[in-house]
């Protein structure tokens, strides 16, 4: 039986592919669960248990989550890409409307109307005029999941969009259209773009990506969107940028204290995956890739161990082995195995970076305690033995 730790709300129907003979499900790490699902939560303080082998991140982003900490414990580390896309674009175009129209002030500006509003409406509506999008230039920075959309989305709206990603995965250059205008010049989009939207991971190399250096080289006036997350942009840069007119508008859905107060700026409350179809779609993918690991070792979307999968051989057990990315890892593990008596049936091996995972599908007697002790072998990170398969139902959480 897998206890897995729900630290977010999950929709009823993801909850019932947990099946009752396989899963408890808890609301708390404990030094018992065997997974974890989650959303924005940070958790790189939490200490894990040994038990702990698998996080499934339902969403795109995972920066709150310590990744090498985890790929060294042996907790492969899951998030669910493209799922929620789709919201995030749709939020996008508002935000682009939104500092283009000054729709915020102009609402609240109405709403505080006393009397004669229809008369009052048409007096003060001239101080609301704002630009089209419509022929306006679009620097799009990432061109991933969402960033792609987001730039097919500026083509459809009539703007002339200009990408920038230096890895952009083949996938992704494919979806993009052909009207996109890809640059690998960055400068280029600054010097070009009336609006910049921001839709790359946060990381050492992100970090505080938007500062005064590149604020300099863009248009007077440039408007700026970050549905990415807060520490990409240099907040005390941009607040000097939006307090001369520098930038001439700042949407932000990863709020900071600095932000709630700076002028010129609307903050969204981190809504970019929330609508009920991302919501859905993200912890569907999430317990999918988590519940595949942990009933039959297939690793799919990880974000610190390579994709790893192989059919079941019928009537065998199945071994799956992470390791450091390191010389003579098969090596010590099949010496291993021979010393257990034990035949190897079928056997994958993928590395990714630092990191490989084994699958290993074998016939014999195996003692799990024994085959435990390969985990001292230096450079092996999780053993984990997966017996022969069992019934499933549904389940609900305890
Ligand atoms: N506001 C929200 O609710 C919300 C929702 C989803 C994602 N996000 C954030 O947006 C980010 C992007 O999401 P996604 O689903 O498109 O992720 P993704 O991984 O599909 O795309 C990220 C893209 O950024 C590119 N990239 C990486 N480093 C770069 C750099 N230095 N310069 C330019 N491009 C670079 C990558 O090549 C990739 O194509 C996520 O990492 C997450 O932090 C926020
Ligand atoms: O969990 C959320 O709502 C945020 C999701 C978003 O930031 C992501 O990275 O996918």
């Amino acid at each position: 039986m897998n206890k897995v730790a729900l630290f977010c709300k999950i929709p009823k129907e993801t909850l019932n592919l947990f099946s009752e003979e396989k899963y408890t499900l808890i609301e708390q790490e404990t030094s018992e669960a065997d997974g974890i699902v989650m959303r924005s939560m940070d958790i790189h303080d939490m200490k894990f248990s040994k038990q702990l082998k698998a996080i499934a991140r339902s969403g795109a982003g995972v920066n709150n989550i310590p990744i090498e900490r985890c790929a060294e414990e042996g907790i492969v580390v899951f998030n669910s890409p493209g799922a929620n896309s789709n919201a995030v674009c749709e939020l996008t175009f508002l935000g682009l409307l939104m500092s283009s129209r000054k729709i915020i002030d102009s609402i609240d500006w109405t709403r505080n109307i006393e009397k004669n509003v229809v008369e009052s409406v048409e007096r003060g509506k001239s101080k609301f005029v704002g630009p089209e999008l419509k022929g306006k230039t679009l620097g799009v920075i990432g061109l991933g999941n969402v960033g792609h959309l987001v730039a097919n989305m500026g083509v459809k709206l009539g703007m002339e969009v200009i990408g920038f990603d230096p890895y952009i995965s083949v996938k992704n250059a494919l979806a993009l259209s052909w009207d996109v205008q890809y640059t690998s010049d960055i400068n280029e989009l600054y010097r070009r773009s009336d609006y910049i939207t921001l839709h790359v991971p946060y990381s050492d190399e992100t970090k505080n990506y938007i500062n005064k250096e590149n604020i300099k080289l863009m248009k007077d006036g440039v408007k700026i969107l970050n549905l990415a997350r807060s520490g990409i942009i240099n907040d005390d840069d941009l607040i000097e940028a939006l307090e001369s007119g520098k930038v001439g508008y700042h949407v932000s859905d990863l709020p900071t204290e600095k932000l709630l107060a700076a002028k010129n700026v609307v903050c969204i409350p981190h809504l970019g995956g929330s609508t009920f179809e991302a919501e859905e779609n993200c912890a569907e993918m999430a317990v999918t890739q988590l519940t595949e690991y942990l009933e039959r070792g297939n690793i799919t979307n990880s974000v610190n161990f390579p994709d790893c999968s192989m059919d079941r051989y019928p009537g065998t057990d199945r071994i799956v082995v992470l390791n450091k990315n390191i010389p003579n890892m098969i090596g010590q593990m099949t010496t291993a195995l021979a010393s257990h008596n034990v035949n190897i049936i079928g056997m994958v091996n993928k590395s990714r970076g630092d990191y490989a995972c084994n699958i290993i599908d074998v016939v014999g007697e195996i003692n799990e305690a024994k085959l435990k002790e390969l985990e001292e072998h230096y450079g092996i990170l999780r053993v984990m033995l997966i017996r022969q398969k069992t019934e499933q139902k549904t389940n609900n959480i305890q």
